[in-house]
Formats: C-alpha cells, structure tokens, sequence
C-alpha cells in the first residue's frame, strides 16, 4: 500500500558561523492513512523541525537542503509556497504544545473557526456555523453553541487545547501532526485528549504524527514509532517490536528510563552524559559518545538496517529482546 506521507532522506539546516547545521539529518519515514507514528526522542533530536519541515513552515534561513517529502505522490520539498499554503490547514494540519500558537486571543472561537473554514471552502454561514459547532462538540467542549462567542482566555487550558485540536480537525485533515499537545496539561485530561486522538484516527482515518519526549504517551496510542537521535532516526518500526526488541542502545535507554509498576521503588536507568548541541554532534554514530557499545567502527556513518517500515542504524545492535 503507498503510504500517505513518505518522507526520504530528508535533510533540514540552520546555516551557523558560515556553515549548515544538520538539524534533521537524513531522516525517511512513512505514515499510512489512519495510523498513528509515534515520534520520540529528547529535547533537540529534531522532532519538531522535522514537522516544521512536513508543514512548510521552516523559519528562515533555516531551509529543507535535500530530500523529498511525498504526500500522496507529489512531493512538497519541491512544492511552491503558494500550493504548501493551500495544503496547510486543508489536507495537513499542526496542533502545538501552546494553542495559542493556533488560537488568536481578540477574536472569538466562532469568529476564527468560521474563518479559517472560509479561507479554504465555498460555504454559507450557516454551513460554517454549523461546522464549528460540529468540531467543538466532536472534541468533548460541553455546550458548544454558547461557546462559539467566548474568547480563548475563557477557557481552561484544556479545553483551550481541544478548541485547537477542533480548528486542526475543521477540513477534515489527511494527516495531523500533533507536537507535544499534551505535555502542558494535567494527567487527567492528557489521557482525554489522547482518547479523543484515537477516536478521531479510528472513526476518520486520519493519519497522525504524534511528537513527544514521552514514551509512555506513544505505548498507549501509537501503531508504529520512530526514534530521534542527533537529528536522525535512530529506529523505527511497529510499536510491539521496537517496544519489546529495541535494537538500538540509545532506544534501549530511553525505554529503561521509564518507570513503570516494575521499577517503582529503584532507580530508574537514565543514559549517561547529554545531547551534545547541533555544532558538536559526533561524526558517524551521533550517539557514540554516550553508547557503551561504541567502538571504533561507530567513527563511521551507520546506515539503515532494515526495510524502509523496519529499520535501525547501528553496527551493533541488541538482538535479545528486552527482560
Ligand atoms: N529556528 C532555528 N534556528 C536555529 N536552530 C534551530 C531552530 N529551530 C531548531 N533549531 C535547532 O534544531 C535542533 C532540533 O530542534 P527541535 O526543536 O526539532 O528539537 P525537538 O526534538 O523538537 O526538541 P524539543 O522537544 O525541545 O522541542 C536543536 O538543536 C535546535 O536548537
């Protein structure tokens, strides 16, 4: 089956003391419609420039230097401002940690809902009052009819998020790209929000990219997942496999440090040393420095082991599964 999104060897910089920093660095994934992609890894793997680099929305000078991003066949590294502007919003669709990102605090919800409903359909404003009213409702906001004339400061954080998560939902969207939408919120309605996810994927089959440094998130919702280190993915594959046969020590650690009912009481494994900065990444294995398996041949650029669904780039990965 073509997958719906097929990003190969992508390659996004940030040009620094005259020369181009690799924040995504050959980095190829796929995404099939009504499949969740986990996408994991610390703070400054990349995560969030690769989905910049998806939505169009890299900030200059920082630029897409090499690869394709193939959404449903045509490929939008290439494309002209104009058409990655009619994709945005329509068929792909970003929700952020901060909804106000998204969300304009003058306006009132209905006022930017019905807007950006117009922006890119032919509809009367009764059909896009209806819409919105729709979308706020089909995210769990109680009452949505009165809320459509409140201002985004009279809601909760929350319900603050689900009315991004509405906006983001308003064309029906091909694919969304969830970046960290949770991580700012309470445990509680963490868990409703990504309830509301699943709902969403399994009822539209919308295709989702869900971004976080939380593990434990993407074992409850992700079908497969996709591991950041240094700008690359390290290890993808299906969520079961990965979880339960990581190959990769840098996956291995993340999963390690994780509590869980097992570890409460120990200390948890946490990876030794940090992620060096972008100009001071390791050359070959970026990961290297910080792996207890490195040796001389990790001086040297691992490739993709694997298919392009299953993959690792390590020369000595785990073969046993995880005890
Ligand atoms: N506009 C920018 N200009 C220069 N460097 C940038 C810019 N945006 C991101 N970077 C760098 O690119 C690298 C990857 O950043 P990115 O935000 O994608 O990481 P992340 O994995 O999403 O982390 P976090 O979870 O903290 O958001 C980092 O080293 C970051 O400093």
């Amino acid at each position: 089956m073509t997958p719906l999104l097929d990003v190969r060897d992508l390659v996004t910089v940030f040009p620094s003391d005259g020369r181009d920093l690799r924040a995504v660095d050959e980095v190829s994934l796929q995404v099939h419609r009504g499949e969740v992609l986990g996408l994991v890894g610390e703070s400054g793997s990349g995560k969030s420039v690769t989905g910049f680099s998806i939505m169009g929305l890299v900030d200059p000078p920082g630029r897409i230097a090499a690869g394709q991003i193939l959404f449903d066949g045509s490929d939008l590294a290439k494309a002209d401002p104009e058409t990655r502007r009619s994709l945005r919003g329509r068929r792909i669709a970003m929700v952020f940690q901060d909804p106000m990102m998204t969300l304009n605090p003058v306006l009132r919800i209905g006022t930017q809902m019905t807007e950006t409903l117009h922006a890119h359909e032919t509809l009367s404003r009764q059909e896009a009052h209806a819409r919105a009213r729709d979308a706020l409702g089909q995210v769990g906001i109680p009452s949505p009819e009165e809320r459509l004339a409140a201002y985004p400061h009279q809601f909760s954080g929350g319900m603050r998020q689900r009315v991004a998560i509405a906006i983001a939902l308003l064309h029906r969207p091909d694919l969304i790209i969830a970046d960290e939408p949770t991580t700012a919120l309470d445990v509680t309605i963490q868990a409703q929000i990504i309830s509301e996810f699943q709902k969403l994927t399994e009822d539209q089959g919308t295709a989702v990219i869900w971004i976080t440094h939380d593990l434990a998130i993407v074992s409850g919702l992700a079908d497969r997942i996709a591991v950041m280190y240094g700008g690359r993915i390290v290890e993808t594959g299906p969520i079961t496999e990965v979880l339960e046969r990581p190959r990769h020590p840098y996956t291995r650690g993340l999963i390690r440090s994780v509590p869980s009912e097992n570890t409460r009481g120990t200390r948890l494994a946490q990876i030794p040393g940090v992620t060096p900065g972008l100009a001071r990444m390791p050359q070959g294995c970026a990961f290297r420095t910080r792996c207890a398996r490195a040796d001389s041949t990790c001086a040297e650029r691992p490739g993709r082991f694997g298919t392009d669904q299953t993959y690792h780039r390590c020369f000595h990965p785990h073969e046993e599964a995880l005890a």
